[in-house]
């Protein structure tokens, strides 16, 4: 994999914890996984809405998005799937280390590869969310019409029809989409926040009195 030679890392001046403070908050990777249509992107920028809301420095990467560029030459294959991943967990780590709050919105189908970026980031700093939804409402949702090209063979390797899906083993936090609403479910990821002691009280109190 390292390429490279002759590469020496270079120390930095300024470090995380210094642009933490300057932000007056953690950073953290909220890791957004479910099937096509679960609600993950709905969820990372109703989300991030609320964050910016609290003035806190934040990124949604979305899949359909980073593949418009940073991936671009990756299809749906087992094995670009995989590369998509590492180059996307490659990418929240440097987020990381700005102090940015990450959303990142990605199938990421197998647990393989979603370990290997929790392994990427420090302990507690990779929240895996699982957009939780039963494929039958994911297909009757069809938010872009995939499902039904997919059902036809119009799309190959589909999530869900012909190409895996592998269900988070033990996630931070599984939202049920189908039971729950937009606002119960951004509730839940604020919780787990604030649990987390990534957001203190005193900037949500100032947000909200703001
Ligand atoms: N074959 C196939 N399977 C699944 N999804 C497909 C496929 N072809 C195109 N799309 C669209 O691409 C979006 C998924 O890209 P990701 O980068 O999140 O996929 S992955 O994590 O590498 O599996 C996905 O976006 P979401 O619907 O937001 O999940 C689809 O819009
Ligand atoms: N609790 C919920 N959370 C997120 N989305 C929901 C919820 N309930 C219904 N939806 C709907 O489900 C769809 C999810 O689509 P999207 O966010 O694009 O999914 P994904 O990014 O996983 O492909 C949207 O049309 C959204 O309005």
């Amino acid at each position: 994999m390292q390429k490279s030679s002759n590469v020496v890392w270079q120390e930095q001046k300024v470090n995380r914890q210094d642009r933490e403070r300057l932000n007056g908050h953690g950073s953290v990777v909220l890791w957004f996984t479910g099937l096509s249509g679960s609600g993950k992107s709905t969820v990372a920028h109703a989300v991030e809405e609320r964050l910016h809301g609290y003035r806190c420095r934040t990124i949604v990467l979305d899949g359909d998005n980073v593949r418009h560029g940073l991936c671009g030459d990756l299809g749906f294959s087992i094995d670009d799937r995989h590369e998509n991943i590492r180059r996307i967990g490659e990418m929240a780590k440097l987020f990381l280390d700005a102090g940015v709050i990450s959303l990142t919105a990605f199938i990421s189908p197998m647990c393989s590869d979603r370990n290997r970026v929790r392994e990427l980031i420090p302990d507690g700093e990779f929240l895996e969310i699982y957009c939780k939804c039963p494929i039958e409402v994911c297909e009757e949702r069809d938010v872009k019409g995939l499902y039904r090209r997919a059902r036809v063979g119009d799309i190959k390797e589909f999530t869900g029809i012909s190409s895996p899906y592998e269900e988070p083993e033990k996630p931070e936090l599984t939202i049920d989409t189908h039971e729950l609403s937009l606002e119960e479910s951004v509730e839940q990821v604020i919780n787990l926040l604030h649990d987390r002691g990534v957001l203190r009280e005193e900037k949500v109190s100032t947000a909200a009195g703001s």
